[in-house]
Parts: structure tokens; sequence; C-alpha cells
């Protein structure tokens, strides 16, 4: 449904040196450096999928968006989203598409909430059944009664980023494009667009395509990770793979019946992180030690009265990730 063959796109960028005989130089003799943003990007994604696209700050997210919106386009390669070229059928694709730039607003800064859904009912040439229908429907699952007939520049940022959302997806559109929706918001706006983006994913089938650096996000919501570093695609793949590749190490922490006399438990297979009287803390590699046998160790050693085992942070694996890319 969405194929990518090779898109590259590069900005040619005026460079000015400091010092105000170098700006007057460069008034004539203006010197360009070119910005590769995208290197031969090629992957696809299938219908209901929800992708997290993630990568370091100018790792080109956003250009890859753009591309994919139709508001950019590459020097090179193809893009084919439900059968449309975003850049070239621009008119007839916008109806197929939503786009919510998490930094960027596609509200009417001064109008009431519900006249910017108007003027987009207009310009998109929604019916007025489905339009009444779908706000109806955006309304209570986004929980917006109260907030339709208030100017945009009066809501929070949590407030307006779940009407950012209603107004992308007014026109039920069957891909969703969302660069960072969840940026500043606080945990319950967080949980609230994140369970809304799932509840359209499942019910309605819609594609989403995300970038975030919230790895929480990420966790919570994407069944499959592109990563992108310096312009290039460097992975794709699952998050269980991920797991898989970098997650086989547990953080065992065991709090136990201690007492003056008792000293550092010491289990074989497992790695001593810290050590209290009543708390210690391990490091087992799960390929190599089982986590069954570690605690029956520690329980020939002391009374076990409470354990956790933690796997890695998905926000380690993909510093890990970025590691091994060098990005
Ligand atoms: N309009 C532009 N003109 C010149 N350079 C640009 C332009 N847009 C993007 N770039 C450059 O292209 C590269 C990729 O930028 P992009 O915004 O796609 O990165 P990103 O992955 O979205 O980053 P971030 O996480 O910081 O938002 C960066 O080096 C950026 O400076």
């Amino acid at each position: 449904m969405i194929s990518l063959q090779g898109i590259s796109k590069s900005f040619k960028v005026a460079r000015r040196a400091a010092g105000l005989r170098q700006a007057a130089k460069s008034l004539i003799f203006r010197e360009h450096t070119v910005v590769e943003a995208l290197k031969d990007i090629t992957f696809s994604i299938g219908e209901g999928e929800i992708v997290g696209y993630i990568g370091p700050n100018g790792a080109g997210k956003s250009t890859s968006i753009k591309v994919m919106s139709g508001i950019l386009v590459p020097d090179r390669g193809s893009c084919t989203i439900k059968g449309y070229t975003p850049w070239k059928e621009r008119t007839a694709y916008v109806g197929h598409i939503g786009v919510v730039f998490g930094q960027r607003s596609q509200l009417w800064w001064d109008v009431p909430v519900i006249d910017s859904f108007q003027l987009l009912k207009d310009i998109y040439r929604i019916p007025p059944d489905e339009y009444r229908r779908n706000l109806a429907l955006l309304t209570e699952t986004l929980d917006l009664g109260g907030l339709l007939e208030t100017p945009v520049r009066q809501l929070s940022l949590g407030q307006r980023m779940r009407c950012e959302i209603a107004a992308s997806l007014l026109h039920g559109p069957s891909v969703l494009f969302l660069d960072e929706p969840t940026i500043g918001l606080d945990a319950v706006s967080k949980l609230a667009v994140r369970d809304f983006i799932r509840t359209i994913n499942r019910e309605k089938g819609v594609t989403v395509i995300l970038t975030t650096h919230d790895m929480s996000d990420i966790e919570a919501l994407a069944d499959r990770i592109l990563l992108i570093g310096k312009g290039t695609l460097l992975y794709d793949g699952t998050l269980q793979q991920l797991r898989g590749r970098f997650g086989t190490e547990r953080t065992v922490t065991v709090d136990y019946r201690g007492g003056s006399g008792q000293g550092p438990l010491v289990v074989e297979g497992a790695e001593s992180v810290s050590w209290s009287p009543e708390r210690a803390v391990f490091r087992v590699d799960t390929g190599k030690t089982r986590i069954a046998d570690v605690l029956s160790r520690l329980s020939e050693q002391a009374e076990l009265l409470d354990v956790a085992i933690e796997a890695k942070p998905v926000e380690e694996l993909i510093v890990e990730l970025y590691r091994e890319h060098r990005i």
C-alpha cells in the first residue's frame, strides 16, 4: 500500500561565514553546501500496520513524512501510496491521508476549533452526513466536547493536539502520518492520544506512520520499527526482533529478610550490580543462565520477600542500535 523505492532528497544550503567582512563577501560570492537528507530510501508498508519511524535529530524523518505526504518532491526515486504518487496527484491524494505535525498547527489560531473543522469540511468536500458522523465520533473518543467553541490560541498543548488529530481525520483518511504527536504532552494526554491511535487502527484499519523520540510511544504502539540515520534506512524489523538481538539481559531485584549477619549474596551466572542487607540487584544474561536457576540459588541463601525481573528498556535497545550504526 505504501511503497518507496530509492527515494533521495538533498537541500542546498547557503553558507555564511562569521564576521562582517565575510558576510559582505557572501553577498557577492555565495557558497553553498549540500545536505543529503534522504539517501536511497526503500521500504514498503502494508495496510493496517502501525510503523514507528525513528532516528536521532536530523536523521531525515520529517523529510520522509513530507515526501510521503506530497509536500516535498524528491530528487530521485519513486513513491506510491494507495496508488498515487503523492507530489504529482496531490489534490486527489490528500483525501486519503491525514497528517499531524506535532510542532506545527493546521488549525486557524484565532478562531474557535469548530470553525477550523468547518473550513476543513469545505476544503476536503466532506459530505454533510459523513462530516457529522466523523465529528461526533472524534468528539466523543478524543473528548473534545468542551473545546470546540474555544479559540485555538486558548487551548493547552494537550487539548490542541487532540484537536489537531481530530482535524486530520475528519475526512476519514486510511493513512495517518504522525510527526511527534505526543511531544510536550502530560502523561494523561499521552495515554489518551496513544489509546486513540490504537483504536482507529484496530477499528477502522487506518495505517499509521509515527515518528517520535518517545520510545514509550513506540513500545505502546508500533509493531514494526524503521530506523533512519543520516538519511539512510538502517533497520527494518519488529520490536521483538530487536529485543531478541540486544535484549537477552534482565535485571533481577530481590528483597529478602536480612539481618546484621547477612553478607552479600553470590550466585553463579548472575553479576552483582548492588547489594544491601535487605536488597540485592543482579544482571542476568538469559541466553546463558535461566532466571529460575538464579532464583532457586538465591532462595537457598536467604528468605526472599519480593522479586522483580525487568527487561532492558526499549530506550536502551534503541541506543544500542544507534551505537551499532554509529549515528
Ligand atoms: N528545508 C530545508 N532546508 C535545508 N535543509 C533542510 C531542510 N529540511 C531539512 N533539512 C536538513 O535535512 C536533514 C534532515 O532533516 P529532518 O527534519 O528530516 O530530520 P528529522 O529526522 O526530522 O530530525 P528531528 O528529529 O530533529 O526533527 C537535516 O540535516 C536538516 O538540517
